[in-house]
């Protein structure tokens, strides 16, 4: 197998996911699929170039053969894991390079040898699944070590990618590459994991909690009859909290605890109204159970997060995974416990790729070694092109600025 490394480049112009498909790569997670992949421009090498470059002092070196194409982002349910496999099959992937060498489909049918990366709970669970159905084997790389490798990797190579979000102001944080670790990555999926961060390849998964985004989709559609996840987040965007949480007002006639530092407008239970007043479920909009229930799941994120912090003496938290769908009351309310606990002295950050952490740890897996040697020179950069939906489910990301069905472009070389 040749070896490759990737580059992310700036400045040309984004692929539409229809020229060929070479590397895949899924993160396969109790609530969605996710997947990253690389797709070939039409114009690109064959790989293969052995031309020369010259540079302006006259001095010729042999160009390093390259593929030009684009990363694409795509997510599908898991319950929808046939409607997954058919688009595979249908896609055109070629699985030159990283896999065994000139092992195409033809007719679409795969060969035995074929083998895609694949990380999270699925890539067990569906296993006999693709062999059987695609003749795919599923080459599995555990769960933390590629939202690990993920974020590293998203961190250092794209300019724009860590953000703080206060007040309804989000700002862009340079990242240090010298000055990254520590820090605490919070992957908040159906379940949340909390994973130390010292460097690349070196974590601990130092905590995790069960009440995540599986929590809020689950009871949220329980609780308001929602179809759909964006549905529930929409209606938590028309909802009022303060009509089923109890307050420190509520509880305190109106005013403050000052003296424990509790405002009269903080939840001092959640869901605590409910009990108080006699009403059935019916008595409330669903808009302000969504509303509440969101807001209680990301506080409760927001403080164990901030506790795990302090634990290891960690100010730097970074917030991945498809709970946060870029939406601001969701970040706003993790800032505000974070900042709130912490006294401000630790800091909640969010990624723009948020959901793809595990994905497009999976992906640069294809070839870890070549991929430290390129961002070491520190010579990656990145543009991100939004380009439109890969996945058919697909819908507008409400008021948030989810990354998912963008393309990012990049060159991968052979060396
Ligand atoms: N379109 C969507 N459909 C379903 N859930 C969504 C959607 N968009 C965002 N979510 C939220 O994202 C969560 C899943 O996030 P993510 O894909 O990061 O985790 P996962 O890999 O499925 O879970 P785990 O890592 O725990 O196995 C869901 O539980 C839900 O809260
Ligand atoms: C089980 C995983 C790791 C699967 O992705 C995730 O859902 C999770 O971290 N759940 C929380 C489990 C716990 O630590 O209580």
């Amino acid at each position: 197998m040749g070896e490759k490394n990737l580059e992310i480049v700036q400045d040309q112009t984004a692929t539409e996911p229809n020229g060929q498909i070479s590397h895949l790569a899924l993160d396969i997670g109790g609530s969605l699929i996710k997947s990253v992949y690389f797709c070939r421009s039409d114009s690109s090498g064959s790989g293969d170039d052995q031309d020369h470059e010259c540079s302006a002092n006259g001095g010729c070196a042999k160009k390093r053969p390259a593929i030009e194409g684009s990363l694409h982002f795509a997510k599908l349910e898991t319950s929808k894991i046939d409607q997954c496999l058919e688009t595979i099959k249908s896609m055109k992937l070629q699985f030159n390079g990283f896999v065994h060498q000139n092992n195409t489909i033809e007719d679409n049918t795969i060969k035995d040898t074929s083998f895609i990366k694949a990380t999270g709970g699925g890539a067990h669970k569906f296993a006999d699944l693709f062999k059987e159905k695609l003749g795919i084997t599923l080459e599995k790389e555990d769960e933390m070590d590629c939202l690990v490798a993920g974020a590293n990797f998203l961190l250092k190579a794209v300019r724009q990618e860590a953000f703080t979000y206060i007040d309804g102001v989000k700002e862009f944080v340079q990242i240090d590459h010298n000055d990254l670790y520590p820090y605490l990555l919070v992957n908040i999926g159906s379940g949340v994991s909390m994973i130390k961060v010292d460097g690349d390849g070196l974590f601990e998964r130092v905590s995790g909690t069960s009440i995540g985004g599986g929590t809020f989709w689950g009871l949220g559609n329980l609780l308001t009859k929602c179809k759909s996840f964006d549905e529930l987040l929409e209606l938590s965007h028309r909802g009022n909290h303060r009509v089923i949480d109890m307050l420190v007002g509520d509880i305190y006639g109106g005013m403050d605890y000052s003296k424990v530092g509790l405002p009269s407008r903080a939840i001092a239970s959640s869901f605590g109204k409910a009990i108080s007043e006699d009403k059935e479920l019916d008595d409330y909009k669903p808009e302000d159970i969504a509303r509440s229930l969101l807001r209680m799941i990301s506080n409760n994120i927001g403080q164990i997060s901030y506790l795990n912090a302090l634990r290891f003496g960690l100010k730097r938290i970074f917030f991945g995974g498809f709970f946060i769908r870029g939406q601001s009351y969701t970040m706003d309310t993790i800032s505000v416990a974070v900042n709130f606990w912490s006294k401000g002295e630790a800091k909640a950050m969010f990624l723009r790729h948020e959901g793809f952490l595990g994905a497009m740890g999976a992906f640069v897996s294809y070839d870890k070694q070549r991929l430290d040697d390129l961002l070491a020179k520190e010579s990656l950069q990145l543009q991100v092109r939004t380009s439109p939906p890969v996945d058919t489910d697909y819908q507008s990301p409400l008021n948030g600025e989810s990354i998912e069905n963008e393309t990012i472009n990049c060159i991968i070389h052979t060396a």
